[in-house]
């Protein structure tokens, strides 16, 4: 396994020591003065590209300061390792895989070779199953056993086999077939598989099992609910092939499970799961815009890649997010970040880039073994912004820890929803406006004098109606919410990722860290069945499982009135 070229510690790189510096200058500086003091700040602190508009003027942050973000990205070697992705290198080191989720959604007919192997010629050979496939369910042409139409696809996958396309569905919805329900079933407890089968016909249910691995314990035991299901209504082993497909890297286990290969769509070790949503694990997608509406997708997502590739940094949404989201969780000690989506149809991107940004920026050993040294991933959280204002936006306004937020909105609507649209718009700006600019005690005492109140009752409120400000927020608008422009913002997200774990200097594209709890999870099952006392756990873990052991009770189901 090649080893990456040697690279001092990123708290090391001259740029950092010069942030560092910087950052203690400016401690004191409050945005809103920045704004007053600089007409033209908002003018350039802007970018776009793929029908995505960036304004990241309210960050704290001046000109000096990007100036030196843009420098660290250079030392970090953020255009090399950027060359050596595209160029099909094995940057995963640690796995030794090349990291390719960019052939997935490069144009057929263009070639990237990667040992011997012309990676975008298997990309597009799949790409075409994955379209007659769809085409074939959505037109009727795909029948359940008893000849009769699907109307139901349940994708039945957890983390990025399930996250990826469950939540471009539902940002895509408007989209949707009228007649094809799509459902996703990722939990292991059964609650929510037990409730969905209800509801549906086994004659016109497809199941799609969507497993990188083909191993993953949530997904092949709701697999296996499922098949015992529909082979109780329809009685033979032969409608098992007209009911599950398969979305997987591993063909034996797909075979042993029961499910025809030639029903199985494939993908490649060099595609991570929370990538993976541009391959067949968008099938679920395809199967709910349709494969046409699936390249542009896919062609927006390139588009985002040829930006990324192409343009400078200072112009580079991904790289300019990057390094703002680094500013902020190693310069301005803030923990988190927030996800504001001011659009319905977004809401399952938090939950999406969850997995995206944790999974895989948050570690804290480097490539190379060695201690970061600073902090990564920030806790990434949210849900839409409307829902958020009034549930913890309280925090975020006069908290004690800064809460860097991504405001994303959307332009274009529909004209029977123009009336709510403005109102959605116009919280969304405000709330950005509110963050930065705060409220100090000047304004807040003339309102309640304003209002009437008496002296002592101002000057009892004040402390509690001033507003700090100077919280950094970045908004992003995109022209609309459309195959093509959600493909381009997903994948300004995963650059973005790529980047902060280069500077970082992580390996992004591996998950060493879930393994723990999956082999724990193997011996307290076991344990759990054992009547003997068992003692190979501390003493609290020993007590839950006793606890189980001696509470848990099957019950039969509630009866319903
Ligand atoms: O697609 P699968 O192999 O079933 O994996 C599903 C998920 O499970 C794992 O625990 C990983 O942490 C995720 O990265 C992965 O997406």
């Amino acid at each position: 396994m090649n080893q990456p070229a040697p690279r001092p510690s990123t708290t090391q790189l001259p740029a950092w020591q010069a942030l560092r510096a910087c950052c203690e200058a400016a401690a004191g500086r409050h945005i809103a003065d920045e704004f007053a003091a600089d007409p033209g700040r908002a003018e350039r602190m802007h970018t776009e590209a793929c029908g995505i508009f960036l304004d990241y003027a309210k960050n704290r942050v001046d000109a000096p300061t990007l100036a030196l973000l843009f420098q660290l990205a250079r030392e970090a070697g953020v255009a090399e390792q950027r060359a050596a992705m595209f160029g099909g290198e094995r940057i995963n080191r640690t796995e030794g895989r090349a990291v390719l989720h960019v052939a997935l959604r490069m144009p057929a007919g263009s070639t990237l070779m990667v040992d011997g192997d012309d990676v975008v010629a298997d990309v597009t050979a799949v790409r075409e199953r994955v379209r007659r496939f769809s085409t074939a369910v959505r037109e009727g042409g795909w029948r359940g056993h008893d000849g009769r139409r699907i109307t139901d696809v349940v994708n039945i996958g957890i983390g990025g086999s399930d996250l990826g396309p469950q939540m471009a569905c539902e940002a895509l919805r408007d989209f949707a077939h009228r007649e094809l329900r799509l459902h996703f079933i990722s939990n292991v407890d059964g609650i929510a598989l037990d409730r969905l089968l209800g509801t549906l016909d086994p004659g016109t249910t497809l199941f799609i099992v969507a497993s990188k691995t083909f191993t993953t314990q949530e997904t092949l035991t709701n697999a296996n609910v499922a098949r015992r299901w529909l082979l109780g209504h329809a009685g033979s082993e032969a409608a098992i092939a007209r009911h599950f497909v398969a979305v997987s890297t591993n063909t034996e286990a797909v075979a042993r499970f029961g499910i025809d290969t030639a029903n199985m769509f494939g993908f490649w070790d060099w595609v991570g799961g929370r990538y993976s949503m541009w391959s067949a694990i968008g099938l679920p997608l395809a199967l709910q815009i349709g494969a046409e509406r699936f390249d542009e997708l896919l062609a927006g997502a390139h588009a985002m890649d040829v930006h990324f590739r192409d343009a400078p940094f200072e112009h580079n949404l991904p790289v300019i997010l990057a390094l703002l989201g680094i500013w902020n969780v190693d310069f301005l000690d803030a923990p988190t970040q927030l996800i504001a989506p001011y659009h319905q149809g977004l809401h399952r991107l938090p939950a999406y880039l969850q997995q995206l940004d944790m999974e895989s920026n948050g570690k804290s050993v480097r490539s190379d073994g060695h201690a970061v040294g600073c902090h990564t991933s920030p806790v990434i959280w949210g849900e839409t912004g409307i829902n958020g204002q009034h549930a913890y936006f309280q925090m975020l306004h006069q908290g004690t820890r800064p809460v860097p937020v991504d405001f994303i909105g959307v332009l274009e609507h529909p004209a029977h929803l123009h009336a709510q649209h403005r109102i959605a718009f116009a919280n969304m700006v405000a709330q950005a406006e509110a963050l930065m600019r705060g409220k100090r005690a000047a304004e807040a005492a003339a309102e309640m004098h304003a209002a009437g109140l008496p002296q002592e009752r101002i000057d009892a409120l004040l402390p509690h109606r001033v507003f700090a400000g100077n919280r950094p927020s970045n908004t992003l608008l995109l022209d609309r919410l459309d195959p093509r422009t959600l493909g381009a913002l997903i994948a300004l997200y995963e650059h973005r990722t790529f980047v902060q774990g280069v500077v970082w200097g992580v390996n992004p594209f591996d998950q060493w860290g879930v393994e723990l709890g999956k082999q724990l999870a193997g011996r307290v099952l076991e344990d759990m069945d054992r009547s003997t006392d068992i003692n190979a756990h501390d003493a609290s873990t020993t007590a839950l499982i006793d606890r189980y052991r001696r509470g848990a009770r099957a019950t039969d189901p509630v009866q319903h009135a």
